[in-house]
């Protein structure tokens, strides 16, 4: 019988090195961002802006980009639901690891299920997953349309595109909402901010 037919022969192996002594060493706590929105609603923007953000505040990060993992560890899934699920709960595992690793994790993907992403959050002690949803509504996002997907998607050439013909379920309780003012432009830096402050009220910013 091969191991995965029986993970109870499976055991824990406990290293010296625990979480406790990395975010020691590092001077923070490990946890995910994951953030959430439509295509188009700023979320690679806002990762990237965090993670400099932190950086210049000694802080060390790592951004899980959905378009950037579904290059290669996700190459396999499509964007039916069930693939959407195993895209969101790999990336969770692997946000898993660099949380324990004490890394500050960012993760940026549509995940558009409420379903599957509780899964995730289901995952973490208690406050390490940070929920950030890019409050933008449908019509900015597709007037943004930087990769010309929304106009692919209205002409019937991509089938099931979020927000089109495949649905989106908005957060009802996370952490941390980043939106417009009005009609003002929050510039992408300044939604980091509100992240990082964030980070600093819960303590995450030091061991
Ligand atoms: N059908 C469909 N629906 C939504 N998005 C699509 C689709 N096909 C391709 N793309 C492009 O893939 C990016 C989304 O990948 P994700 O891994 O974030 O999606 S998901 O969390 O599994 O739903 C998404 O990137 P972002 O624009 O950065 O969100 C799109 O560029
Ligand atoms: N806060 C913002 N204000 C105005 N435009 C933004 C903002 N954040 C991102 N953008 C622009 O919106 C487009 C989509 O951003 P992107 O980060 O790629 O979104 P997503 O990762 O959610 O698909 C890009 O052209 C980007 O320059």
């Amino acid at each position: 019988m091969s191991t995965m037919e029986n993970p109870t022969n499976i055991v824990w192996h406990k290293s010296s090195v625990e979480k406790l002594d990395r975010q020691r060493l590092l001077q923070q706590k490990g946890c995910v961002i994951w953030i959430t929105g439509l295509s188009g609603s700023g979320k690679s923007t806002v990762a990237c802006a965090l993670s400099q953000g932190l950086h210049m505040r000694g802080k060390l990060t790592y951004i899980l980009d959905g378009d950037n993992v579904r290059h290669g560890l996700n190459r396999d899934l499509s964007f039916k639901a069930e693939d959407r699920a195993e895209n969101i709960r790999r990336i969770a595992e692997v946000a898993k690891l660099f949380a324990d690793a004490g890394i500050i994790c960012i993760a940026s993907l549509i995940s558009p299920y409420r379903k599957d992403r509780d899964v995730c959050r289901a995952l973490f002690p208690e406050g390490d997953f940070i929920e950030v949803f890019m409050d933008v509504p449908l019509h900015v996002c597709e007037n943004r349309d930087p990769k010309g997907l929304y106009k692919l998607a209205r002409a019937g050439k991509i089938k099931g595109f979020t927000g089109v013909d495949d649905p989106y379920e908005p957060p009802l309780n996370c952490e941390i909402v980043l939106q417009q003012k009005g009609r003002d432009c929050v510039l992408p830096c300044e939604m980091a901010e509100t992240v990082i402050s964030y980070l600093e009220e819960k303590g995450y910013l030091q061991a």
